[in-house]
């Protein structure tokens, strides 16, 4: 893709799924790449197989310390930061009637304070010589799901804070967009292809009848950092197979 060549990336929730692909493509294009995550075990082995151009750093998304550290040693590393990646998510969700704040609290916490202290400091890194970020939303930012209400919540908060960050960070040359993936298959929502009538149900909505593989996700997100996306800032990407034309399926019945 246009520009990448020499480029240093940080990517949170590098570890797993989506952030690993989105970690694989870039060291493809010659990118050099600082993941943050919580697996240490997962980050040492990166770090092995990519010796010298991955860099692994514990970091919770959801402390601005660590996050400051993330970008600092992208910089001392590597001299600068070109582009961001923040994957970093989990969903603990449940039926609103029954949801314990303290699992609200985490999820709002990781998926939408986490992208705020990304965000804030990858820019700051950046608003010298211009940039590219990414955030990772989802498909649930524009459509419910039953027992979803803490992460769709949290990821429709993502989506406009990402236009937001657009806004304010033109004048500095800092492209900010969002990804919103539908159904991929990570150990994020294995759960689902564990439950025969769970996935049926997903399969009867999603008109491409199967789950997306975390490369096609991470594909998108590398052309929307590339010089080949100069002019798309501030925008939403859908990466579902169509499955937001049909809405999500009734998943009370089977949860
Ligand atoms: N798998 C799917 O169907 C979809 C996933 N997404 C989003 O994509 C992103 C990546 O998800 P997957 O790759 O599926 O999940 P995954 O579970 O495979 O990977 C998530 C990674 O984030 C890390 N992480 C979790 N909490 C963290 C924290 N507080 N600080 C730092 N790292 C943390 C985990 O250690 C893990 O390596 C998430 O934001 C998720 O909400 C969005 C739409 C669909
Ligand atoms: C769309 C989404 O975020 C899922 C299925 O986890």
């Amino acid at each position: 893709m246009k520009g990448m060549d020499g480029k240093v990336a940080v990517v949170t929730g590098g570890a797993s799924g989506i952030g690993y692909s989105i970690v694989e493509q870039l060291l493809d294009q010659n990118v050099k790449v600082v993941i943050g995550d919580l697996n240490e075990d997962k980050l040492k082995e990166i770090e092995e197989n990519f010796s010298g151009n991955a860099v692994g750093v514990v970091a919770n998304v959801t402390s601005e310390s660590d996050i400051k550290n993330l970008v600092d040693t992208a910089v001392e590393k590597f001299g600068k930061l070109d582009y961001a990646f923040n994957v970093a998510g989990l969903n603990k969700s449940g039926k609103i009637l029954e949801q314990p704040y303290e699992d609200w609290k985490t999820t709002v916490d990781i998926v939408l304070n986490g992208i705020f202290l990304s965000t804030k400091h990858e820019a700051n890194a950046m608003k010298e010589n211009g940039g590219a970020i990414v955030n990772i939303s989802s498909l649930n930012a524009h459509v419910p799901m039953f027992y979803g209400a803490a992460y769709a919540s949290a990821k429709a908060g993502v989506e406009i804070f990402t236009k937001n960050a657009a806004l304010e960070f033109a004048e500095h040359k800092i492209r900010v967009n969002a990804v919103l993936p539908g159904l991929v298959k990570t150990p994020l929502t294995a759960s689902f292809f564990e439950n025969e009538a769970l996935q049926e149900a997903f399969m009867e909505r999603i008109p491409e009848k199967r789950a997306a593989e975390p490369s096609e996700i991470a594909a998108p997100s590398l052309f929307l950092v590339s010089d080949d996306a100069s002019y798309i800032n501030g925008t939403s990407l859908v990466v579902d197979g169509a499955w937001e034309i049909t809405g999500y399926p009734d998943l009370s019945k089977h949860m």
